[in-house]
């Protein structure tokens, strides 16, 4: 990685390439120059998805060689951890602790893709006691489908890449990504591990550029065979609506909830989702935003609630102790500062926080606010929760269901049967019990429902979806 003044090259057909033009980084809490990096203009575009689509007719790359690789990233990430997190913290504004974090995932992430890449294959089809089909042995095979493009956002600006880097590469697939400019430092410091670790010329490019210009070209070239996205559902419904019969995995926004039933641990409740509702900023695909509990616990589990978040630590993200760091811009801190403003005006109470200093926004705590107000209808992506209690479990289920969204959702009760039926009930793609919505492990499979996206990340689950299925039927009489 290199200095704030020098340019940080693309990765593309195995070369670092220097452009004229440039984005400048900024550090998101100081505001200073953090790194200038070449932007692609439509040539470097173009050139990365040919050596994309070249390595993936000339170049070998057998399994055995991508488990190779993928474990030796996972090994340079780990080796790396404390350098990697500091980027993460200065360009993304996370704290260094959970950036810390999010560099263990994506050694782990990687680690489980490689293990993948060992045990690719495809299925031996019962043909006996088929009539007509006769004496057929039918069986099927896996292949790669071709050049994978990947697309993600800033808030996990490593994580969400190796989500679509590792597994493609442990299916074969060479990979063209564009990680969100202003936090693309990350990404490219990943390809400088990746090259590293071997990967095979052209597998792997990365160039950095607007949605608008670069994204735009990208959704456009027919030599992409599939795309894996995760950002705003807006992006996210344009790529689906451009990129006509060719596959995508889509992982969008959501206005996540976790219910606090009666027969809940509310004391563990309150400490886990004042944690979790404003992790990075709140800046988190399934960030805790609305918080649905029982009338029965409501006042034990507020006054433990507030009393933890009015502890977080807002500030900067370097310093060990924050919890809390700045929002991506102060563009964003205006936008929820005037959602805020507006719910308020409409009859919503807030309890704590509410202010802002330049792009810090306060944790914030909101109470009596309803269906039609953007702080719960929309993804708010900010330090911003809802309270809102409930007298059946039927009124809660029903609370989390009223949503355009449908990623994860929490619940915390003691009861079994109810742990067991909820699951069936809720329209999400995950439910966590006894925890918040905003958890994840790498290994499951994890995306949404309704307008939250379509199809599964996880390496196991993103590696099937990057695979063809070619079905072989040998006739045996002849
Ligand atoms: N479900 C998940 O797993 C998950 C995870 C993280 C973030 N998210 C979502 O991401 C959003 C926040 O991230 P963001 O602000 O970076 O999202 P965004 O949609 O603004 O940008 C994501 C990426 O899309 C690119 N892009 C924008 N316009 C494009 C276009 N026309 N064509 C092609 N590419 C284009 C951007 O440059 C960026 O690289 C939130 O909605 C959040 O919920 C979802
Ligand atoms: O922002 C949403 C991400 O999916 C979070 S995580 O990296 O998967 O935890």
């Amino acid at each position: 990685m290199q200095t704030a003044t020098a340019k940080q090259k693309l990765f593309i057909g195995g070369q670092w390439v220097e452009t004229e033009q440039v984005h400048p980084i900024y550090n998101k809490y100081t505001g200073e120059l953090f790194l200038q990096v070449c932007k692609a203009g439509e040539r470097e575009v173009s050139l990365a998805v040919e050596s994309a689509e070249r390595a993936f007719r000339e170049v070998p790359f057998t399994p055995e060689y991508r488990y190779t690789v993928l474990s030796k990233v996972s090994a340079l990430l780990r080796e790396q951890a404390d350098d990697i997190a500091r980027i993460i913290a200065q360009e993304g504004g996370k704290p260094i602790t959970d950036a810390k974090v999010e560099v263990i995932r994506s050694a782990n992430t990687f680690l489980l893709a490689a293990e993948e890449a060992k045990h690719l294959k495809g299925d031996i089809i019962p043909t006996q006691a088929t009539p007509g089909v006769g004496n057929r042995f039918i069986y099927t095979i896996k292949k790669p489908v071709g050049v994978v493009c990947a697309i993600t956002p800033f808030n996990f600006p490593l994580n969400l890449v190796s989500h679509k880097v590792a597994p493609a590469l442990a299916a074969g697939n060479p990979i063209v990504i564009k990680p969100a400019s202003d936090t693309a430092a990350v990404a490219l410091k990943l390809c400088e591990l990746l090259e590293a670790a071997g990967v095979p010329t052209g597998y792997v490019q990365c160039v950095v550029g607007d949605g608008s210009t670069v994204g735009e070209q990208l959704l456009h070239d027919q030599r992409i065979t599939y795309y894996t996205f995760t950002g705003s559902p807006g992006v996210g419904k344009h790529i689906k609506q451009t990129i006509g019969l060719r596959k995508a995995t889509l992982e969008l926004g959501s206005n996540s909830a976790t219910i606090v039933h009666e027969d809940g641990n509310v004391a563990k409740a309150a400490e886990r989702l004042a944690k979790m509702a404003f992790a990075h900023a709140g800046q988190i695909c399934i960030s805790v935003q609305r918080i649905f509990v029982h009338k029965d616990v409501a006042q034990p589990f507020m006054k433990a609630f507030l009393g933890h978040v009015e502890k977080l630590k807002v500030g900067d993200p370097l310093d060990p102790a924050t919890d809390v760091g700045p929002m991506i811009s102060e563009k964003e801190a205006q936008r929820i500062e005037a959602w805020v403003n507006e719910a308020v005006r409409e009859g919503a109470n807030v309890l704590t926080g509410g202010t802002r200093q330049g792009s810090l926004f306060q944790p914030t705590v909101i109470t009596n606010a309803s269906k039609g107000m953007k702080v719960v209808d929309e993804e708010v992506f900010a330090p911003v929760v809802t309270v809102t209690t409930y007298d059946t479990i039927e009124e809660a289920i029903r609370l989390v269901n009223d949503s355009k969204y449908g990623l994860q959702a929490g619940i915390y009760t003691s009861n079994l049967s109810l742990s067991y039926q909820i699951p069936h009930l809720l329209e999400v793609g995950g439910v966590i019990i006894n925890d918040t919505c905003c958890f994840r492990a790498d290994q499951m499979p994890y995306g949404g429902v309704k307008e939250s996206g379509i199809g599964r990340e996880g390496p196991a689950y993103a590696i099937e979806e990057m695979l063809e299925t070619v079905t072989v039927v040998v006739n045996l009489d002849e």
